[in-house]
């Protein structure tokens, strides 16, 4: 079973899927967490760091070449791997993103989406984008703007495919985030269908 987890920076993806693999082992389940990040942070702290920053579109080619590669060697694992698969982000992210930068969808991502196995279920985390700001600035490892992390919102809510994602209350604690989560997964077979093309 293939669960992936979307949302905005910030809104707390990692915690659940470190908490959901955590809490099935724990139980005695099989459980992996692959993590299809685009290297966005590394990049954000390089570019403070460095001072350099790359043209927008050459830092979005490189961004989803990282993604599209993460997404692969992901499905790869995947596809050999007994249990709970849980993917923090995925092609999803990259195309929400391309939207924010005024990039249109392409046709690469939308044609690598209908030809990947279909995840059970894409989770959307919902969150306000200033809980989320809050949360970045107290993390302090990278930074996003406020209106980035708007726009980013804002894109998701445009997919064609954000319809069929199972939306979470992100400001919930985590506890009761982490129960929602095992019950889609115990719930497998009444997941509503996924994306389409996904
Ligand atoms: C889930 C959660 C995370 N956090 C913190 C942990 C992290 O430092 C930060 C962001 O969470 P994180 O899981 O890293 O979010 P994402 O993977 O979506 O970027 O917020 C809270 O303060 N409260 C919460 O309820």
């Amino acid at each position: 079973m293939i669960i992936v987890l979307t949302g905005i920076d910030g809104s707390g993806k990692s915690t659940a899927a470190h908490a959901l693999v955590n809490s099935v082992a724990a139980h005695g389940g099989k459980a992996v967490l692959l993590n299809n990040h685009a290297g966005r942070r590394t990049m954000s702290v390089l570019s403070a760091k460095t001072g350099i920053r790359l043209p927008k579109r050459l830092a979005e080619a490189l961004e989803t070449t990282f993604r599209v590669w993460n997404v692969l060697v992901s499905h790869l694992r995947a596809s050999r791997f007994e249990g709970l698969v849980v993917m923090d982000r995925h092609l999803y992210c990259q195309l929400a993103l391309r939207t924010t930068k005024g990039l249109p969808r392409g046709r690469f991502l939308p044609w690598l989406l209908k030809a990947l196995p279909a995840p059970d279920a894409v989770v959307h985390f919902d969150i306000h984008p200033g809980e989320a700001h809050r949360r970045i600035m107290a993390r302090g490892t990278d930074d996003e703007t406020l209106e980035d992390l708007i726009a980013f919102r804002d894109a998701y809510q445009q997919l064609p495919e954000y319809q069929d994602f199972v939306k979470v209350d992100a400001t919930l604690p985590p506890a009761e985030l982490a129960r929602q989560l095992e019950q889609l997964i115990v719930k497998g077979q009444q997941l509503p269908a996924p994306p389409a093309g996904a």
